[in-house]
């Protein structure tokens, strides 16, 4: 039989005698793939047809697991993933098997509540009714081209400014939160982009509020802000008026990682890279495809906070993000004209800014504070 690794991402394998859910445990699998087929598609989205139209699905890495017989936290871990999957959100009755198991910090926790959110969500709507609807969305807006542009414009980084109600580090960050005016405020002052935080349970945020937003006659492309470690999650971004979506390398595995890459490519919509030390952004530099890398200068492990982060990895890896022409964003942690400056001197086309503006009494205004100068939109 062909091998399925090295037929990923885009090889899906053809189950036909499997329906239930109940039968997709990898051990089932195993035993049941002697009588499949692994199936070469032409094209992406060739392949997510033939997988939508068969009812399979699979994250890329889950491939490897079956084929490897290996858990998908023990090829994370090779790639010094800490972050530790729990149960797969398309089995939900799997588990890990170690019930008693507790989340080693606030990101594993975030990821493990997030499978049961995502398995909860698909079990309601299906991915292939999600698929659908992401086909009926309007097309996605440039997310690259509105930073450049606005980088170009002001002479400063492009701002992607968060509409972030809470956080765990730092609580609720504002209580008077109208997701809408908050949006059309930074519009109104400069910023290129907005980010918009989906996740509920730990940040206060929701899909409503991404499509409201969206509705609302705002202009700027939009960043879905989620914890992102199913498909599913993209199409549903997509289906809700996302241009663009966070992918994090801290959480995703190098498979997933492309396999999620090239589902954003197909949906015309950008995926935010996010890195925060050398060896993540030295493994999402060698996947291809890849246009624009954060650096999150707060360790979404510890909370820890610290500005000369981006710095630190652009003077290791400024050169090959140059030549690869990715464009790199500066997130968290900034609060006044210096700290934008220091990360635009490391090398940095855009900032990502939640904090600093969304507590402020008026967050439009509080744009020209931050960038010391009104920014033109
Ligand atoms: O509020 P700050 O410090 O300006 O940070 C904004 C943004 O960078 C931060 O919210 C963020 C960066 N990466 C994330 C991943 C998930 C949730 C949130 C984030």
């Amino acid at each position: 039989m062909e091998s399925l690794l090295a037929a990923a991402p885009f090889h899906v394998a053809a189950f036909s005698s499997v329906s239930s859910p109940s039968a997709h445990s990898p051990s089932v699998l195993r035993s049941i793939r002697g009588g499949g087929r692994a199936v070469r598609c032409a094209s992406a989205k060739e392949a997510i047809l033939y997988a939508l139209e068969h009812d399979e699905m699979f994250n890329s890495e889950e491939v490897i697991q079956w084929e490897s017989g290996k858990t998908i936290n023990s090829i994370a871990a090779a790639q010094g993933i800490r972050i530790r999957r729990r149960c797969r959100p398309r089995y939900p009755s799997e588990g890990s098997g170690d019930d008693k198991a507790v989340p080693r910090n606030i990101l594993e926790q975030i990821v493990w509540d997030k499978e049961v959110e995502v398995s909860q969500r698909k079990a309601k709507k299906p991915l292939k009714s999600i698929v659908e609807s992401s086909e009926h969305a309007p097309p996605a807006r440039d997310f690259i081209g509105a930073l450049t542009a606005a980088h170009r414009r002001n002479g400063v980084p492009a701002l992607i400014a968060e509409v972030k109600k809470a956080s765990p580090s730092r609580g609720v960050l504002r209580e008077n939160f109208n997701p809408v005016e908050i949006a059309q405020a930074y519009e109104k002052n400069g910023a290129a982009c907005l980010s918009i935080l989906t996740d509920e349970k730990h940040f206060q945020g929701s899909f409503e509020n991404l499509e409201t937003v969206r509705n609302s006659g705002v202009q700027c492309p939009l960043l879905c802000k989620e914890f992102v470690i199913d498909i599913w999650q993209i199409y549903y971004a997509r289906s809700k008026g996302a241009d663009a979506i966070l992918l994090i390398a801290a959480v995703l595995p190098d498979l997933d990682m492309k396999y999620m890459l090239r589902i954003c490519k197909n949906l015309g919509m950008t995926a935010l890279i996010e890195v925060h030390d050398e060896k993540e952004l030295d493994r999402v530099l060698r996947i291809d495809g890849v246009e624009l890398i954060g650096i999150n200068n707060r360790s979404l492990e510890t909370f820890v906070v610290d500005t000369s982060n981006t710095r630190m990895l652009m003077e290791k890896r400024g050169d090959i993000i140059k030549e690869k022409g990715i464009l790199v964003v500066g997130e968290s942690g900034l609060f006044t004209p210096d700290d934008v400056a220091y990360v635009h001197s490391a090398g940095v086309s855009a900032v990502l800014v939640g904090e600093s503006l969304i507590k402020e009494e008026d967050p439009g205004r509080a744009i020209a504070g931050l960038f010391g100068k009104e920014l033109l939109s």
